[in-house]
């Protein structure tokens, strides 16, 4: 029986969006960002040097498709066209209006959004005083700390020491329809701070705000303040049935690798793994092995956007792109006869950009398994179509598939 590889680079996204007008970064619309076009062309010119050098390097996405992919998407190419292509590739238009993490993976999953999402003002107080009221109910505090848009790295630099010595929460919010909320692991407590993400989120999730995340971190004052792994989200459940429960409803087995576990609220998820980037790495090369057949695996690494995008770290999302398109090489090599992989993203997050948020750009599709020629055009619930297609189950969702 066929199996399925569904892996997302979060936030890898190729510019090109049509609608990239309406989407803002401190003000200044995403028109013309890309991710990964404006990442190659940095390299190219010598602007990416910190732990890696010259051009971008992707041979086996590019094997793929990658850079046709980029420059059907935006007429861009900075990435070569040397190498021959071997898979399918294409670039997936969005017609959900967010370009947050649970829109673009619903929508790849067969299912867009039909709401407008709730986000909060670019203003301090960011939070009305209902949500306020229930922080500090929840966490047993007489205020909260921040109440504003902010990067999460530097707002923990900045609140950190006052929350140790208040012991109020820390909560943020930025251009995606969020609330965050930073607290020591060890001064607050992991276990509460989770338990507060969960008592507040029924509230949020009531007025359209996709998102509650648990932001752990640890550290002082004097040695600096660090996030840990223990990031935990609370999001709306998807509004209808995804690609997910589909195959699950089939008797197929759905494994989840990184974050989906936490976007798709645990529905039609059989399994789920979480760690850093390199440990899902490890654990899709695992999967690779040890899929049951008629499975999906659907894995999320969400560094590029976390850990490069959102900083604005162009040499690391550089180096995290060729460090990752060395390990699809080794998924390549032990892929069995009749499995597909597809590699998609779920929205951009141009390093070289204005802000810190995400960009509204288009998404490249490329896919070993499944012969070599160009998808075209298409849409992200066109994945969910195709995967649906390759494991031969039942499917409702949007989209038409590739195959
Ligand atoms: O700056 P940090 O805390 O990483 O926040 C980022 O992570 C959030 C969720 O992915 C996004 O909304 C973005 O603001
Ligand atoms: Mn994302
Ligand atoms: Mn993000």
């Amino acid at each position: 029986m066929p199996r399925a590889f569904l892996v997302v680079m979060d936030s890898v996204g190729i510019g090109g969006a049509p609608d990239a007008d309406a989407f803002f970064n401190d003000g200044v619309p995403d028109t013309g960002a890309s991710t990964l076009g404006h990442i190659a062309e940095a390299c190219e010119a010598g602007r990416a040097e910190e732990g890696r050098t010259g051009p971008l390097h992707l041979p086996h996405m590019c094997g793929l498709g990658l850079a046709e992919a980029l420059a059907l998407a935006s007429d861009r190419r900075d990435l070569s066209f040397s190498a021959k292509v071997r898979g399918a590739w294409g670039a997936a238009t969005e017609t959900s209006r967010g370009k947050d993490t649970p829109t673009g993976h619903w929508e790849l999953a067969g299912v867009p959004v039909p709401w407008e999402w709730h986000t909060f003002p670019d203003q301090k107080p960011a939070f009305p005083e209902e949500v306020t009221r229930a922080l500090c109910e929840a966490a047993g505090t007489d205020g909260i700390l921040a109440d504003c848009h902010a990067s999460g790295t530097e707002i923990i630099e900045r609140e950190g020491a006052e929350h140790l010595r208040s012991g109020w929460p820390i909560c943020y919010t930025s251009a995606d329809s969020v609330l965050q909320i930073a607290a020591h692991e060890e001064h607050f407590g992991l276990d509460r701070l989770l338990k507060l993400c969960a008592d507040v989120a029924p509230l949020l999730h009531d007025m359209k705000v996709g998102r509650v995340i648990a932001r752990p971190f640890m550290g002082d004052a004097e040695a600096g303040f660090t996030r840990t792994q223990n990031r935990k989200d609370y999001a709306i459940a998807p509004p209808a049935p995804t690609l997910l429960e589909q195959v699950q409803t089939a008797g197929r087995h759905v494994q989840a690798i990184g974050k989906i576990g936490d976007i798709f609220s645990m529905r039609g998820i059989d399994a789920v793994s979480k760690g850093s980037d390199t440990q899902l790495m490890v654990d899709l090369h695992d999967a690779v092995e040890t899929a049951p057949e008629g499975g999906l695996v659907f894995a999320n690494f969400v560094e590029f956007d976390s850990l490069y995008g959102h900083r604005r770290d162009v040499s690391g999302y550089a180096r995290h792109l060729e460090w990752f398109d060395g390990e699809i090489g080794r998924v390549l090599e032990r892929l069995r006869e009749g499995d597909l992989l597809i590699i998609t993203a779920d929205h951009g997050n141009d390093p070289t950009w204005v802000g810190t948020d995400h960009t509204r750009e288009r998404v490249p599709v490329i896919a070993a398994g499944i012969g070599a020629r160009e998808l075209g055009q298409m849409g992200f619930a066109d994945v969910a179509a195709t995967v649906a297609a390759h494991l031969d189950v039942a499917y409702s969702g949007e989209g038409r598939s590739g195959l």
